[in-house]
């Protein structure tokens, strides 16, 4: 696959788009805009609108009001030329599932109009080299949903837009779909995906949009939603070193409690906490846990929205 220039101009712009199903109020005034280039996250519980938003972006589904702008057109009514220059991997992704895998693609390049080495291209780029001659029924559910992103790439789109590319998928099989993503940015592709995995979102993406109840509830990169979060630190000491009274009288000690074989001490001056704590119990075997994305969208959405 060639290297992407990065264009000018948003690869995304959704401008206060709003769409119903029956009484649904599904996506409720969403704005915003995915630069070039960027790896943009989509997260939020489930009915939260993330699908129904990246359908309008794809020109499967008509906004009722509001605007959309993709690669600089409007993806509704039906734009086919701008389907040549994005790829789409759905979460229920079509295979032709008595062919092998590479026959497959070979079928998917031919509907683009392409030479038989774009399939060969697209299965490298995915790492499914080794499995070219097994038919589609026989891959794992992680080879799968490789395929499913070879074939949304076989066309070489500027724009790749990716339903839960990980949902389902062993946590060896995510980590190596990470890389295959990282590559896919490293040559300036823009990405937008949801995913409710967020230690995904906050390796992966430049940006995430946090969506509830259809409408956008924060938008930044995770580490600035982290930051703004001003979520303690956490200092885990063995419990067998130091006691729940002794830790809460430690000066910029905000909480402590015992948790399995640990003192579990918040603090938002990890520093100080550190130093007291090494004098009392040494710093042998305690831990720091410092604030995820997981931490600031729970605070975000509250605790009752599980992804
Ligand atoms: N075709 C449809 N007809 C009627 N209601 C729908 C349809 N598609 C989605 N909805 C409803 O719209 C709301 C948003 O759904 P959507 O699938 O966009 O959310 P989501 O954030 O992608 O959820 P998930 O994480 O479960 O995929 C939900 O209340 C859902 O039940």
């Amino acid at each position: 696959m060639t290297s992407v220039e990065a264009a000018p101009g948003a690869a995304v712009a959704i401008e206060d788009v709003h769409k119903r199903y029956g009484p649904v109020h599904a996506v409720d005034g969403v704005s915003l805009t995915v630069r070039r280039g960027e790896f943009f996250g989509i997260l939020g519980p489930n009915g939260a609108g993330k699908t129904t938003l990246i359908e309008m972006v794809e020109g499967l589904r008509q906004a009722d009001s509001g605007s959309v702008t993709v690669l600089g057109s409007a993806p509704w009514p039906r734009n086919t030329a701008l389907l040549q220059r994005m790829g789409v991997q759905t979460q229920a992704s079509a295979f032709f599932t008595r062919l092998t895998a590479m026959e497959h693609l070979r079928t998917v390049g031919m509907l683009y109009g392409l030479l038989p080495d774009a399939a060969d291209r697209a299965l490298r780029l995915v790492g499914l080299t080794d499995r070219p001659d097994v038919r589609v029924d026989d891959l794992s559910g992680g080879q799968r949903q490789r395929l499913a992103i070879a074939t949304a790439l076989i066309h070489d789109p500027e724009l790749i837009l990716l339903d839960e590319p990980t949902a389902a998928l062993d946590p060896e099989a995510r980590r190596a779909l990470w890389g295959v993503l990282r590559t896919l940015k490293s040559e300036g592709r823009t990405i937008v995906h949801t995913t409710h995995h967020l230690d995904e979102a906050e390796a992966l993406c430049d940006r995430v949009a946090i969506m509830a109840e259809g409408r956008i509830i924060a938008l930044d990169s995770p580490a600035n939603l982290i930051r703004d979060l001003k979520a303690p630190t956490r200092v885990l000491v063995p419990a067998d070193r130091i006691t729940v009274e002794r830790a809460l009288a430690i000066d910029g000690a905000d909480a402590a409690v015992l948790d399995g074989g640990e003192v579990v001490i918040e603090t938002r001056s990890a520093g100080r906490v550190l130093i007291a704590v090494g004098e009392i119990a040494g710093l042998d075997a305690v831990q720091t846990r410092t604030a995820t994305l997981e931490d600031a969208y729970l605070e975000l959405t509250g605790s009752e929205h599980r992804l």
